[in-house]
């Protein structure tokens, strides 16, 4: 049997360079097993979708059961990264992906059950036989109809704030060197909370409609993670057909304060301001100009209409 080729997708600059670092410790690891590799280093944002379509035309061919599969894409990068690549592949779910995370964050790691360990992640890769099936949300413009693949989270309101202010921040570059990546984004938002001003917001589900005249934060999840670690909805997962929608309404700050607390131990999904929906379709309206984020790449300050719907994918894992 012909042994596995590896397509390495490397994103160096990926949580502050920690991409560079791990993709040398793969190399390493890859060339003393053995293992057939090729590497192809993205040298811009977008690279990424360039690389994969020369893939596409020359290498890269959907799974499919019983037949031999020789030749398998992996990305080593953070979650903006795997985004990238999963919307190049969006018209191929077949073709399977392997993960090596490397970002900031990683939540998508996080919620699908991957090592932020880079030699564990390594080992969970190569051990791997056949692909898995997992679940993503499609962000379907209404206006537009453009339509984006989500391995995490879209957000409007606060959260698309401090991924902005965490982007941007020094913080950021050096949080990661000390290897407390995560903390970049509970950094920002202690800088962002009590910026944020409140905003209109409309839920539609199959079951019901719900307007919130100050709605400060607001995330559809496919799994529970947003923020680098932080269990948004610890119910979700990327196992699921569910989408979970959470939208906190602007209290007064000792309120949120205590809510902040309760979602670090998990409690929060009790609180009477919290409100959550969870269906395999929906549809969010912004009728106002807010920022927003999906999968922590900043969308901008726009009016949102966007209906989310399920998809699946195959992943090396
Ligand atoms: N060579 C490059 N130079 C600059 N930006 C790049 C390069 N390659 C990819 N990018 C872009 O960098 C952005 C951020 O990358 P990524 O999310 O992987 O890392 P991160 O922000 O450190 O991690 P996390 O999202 O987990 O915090 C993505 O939009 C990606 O397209």
């Amino acid at each position: 049997m012909e042994k596995l080729v590896l397509h390495l997708l490397v994103n160096q600059h990926a949580g502050s360079g920690r991409g560079a670092r791990q993709y040398k410790e793969v190399k390493k690891q890859l060339t003393e097993k053995e293992i057939p590799f090729e590497s192809y280093l993205t040298e811009y944002a977008g690279h990424e979708k360039e690389i994969v379509e020369t893939l596409l035309q020359t290498t890269l061919k959907p799974y499919v059961s019983g037949k031999p599969f020789n030749h398998l894409l992996v990305v080593l990068g953070g979650d903006g990264t795997l985004h990238e690549v999963v919307n190049a592949l969006k018209e191929y779910p077949d073709i399977p992906i392997g993960y090596l995370p490397s970002g900031s964050g990683n939540d998508f790691a996080r919620g699908v059950g991957v090592s932020r360990k880079i030699n564990q992640a390594l080992e969970q890769l190569l051990s791997v036989t056949q692909p898995t099936s997992i679940s993503l949300m499609q962000a379907i413009d209404v206006e537009t109809n453009d339509t984006r693949l989500i391995l995490n989270n879209v957000g409007v309101g606060i959260d698309a704030k401090i991924v902005a202010t965490a982007n941007h921040s020094k913080a950021k570059s050096l949080l990661n060197q000390l290897k407390l990546g995560s903390l970049s984004y509970v950094s920002a938002a202690l800088s962002s909370i009590f910026k944020q001003p409140s905003f209109p917001l409309i839920v539609e589900t199959s079951t019901e409609k719900k307007e919130f005249k100050k709605a400060f934060l607001c995330t559809t999840t496919n799994h529970p993670y947003f923020g680098g670690g932080v269990a948004i909805d610890p119910t979700a997962s990327a196992y699921t057909d569910d989408i979970h929608l959470i939208i906190v309404e602007k209290i007064f700050p000792l309120s949120l304060a205590w809510l902040i607390i309760k979602l670090f131990f998990k409690q929060h999904l009790t609180s009477p301001y919290l409100h959550r929906f969870v269906d395999s379709e929906l549809t969010l309206t912004c009728p106002i100009a807010q920022v927003g984020q999906a999968d922590g790449e900043e969308l901008g300050e726009q009016e949102f209409k966007l209906r989310f719907k399920t998809t699946h994918r195959l992943f090396w894992m």
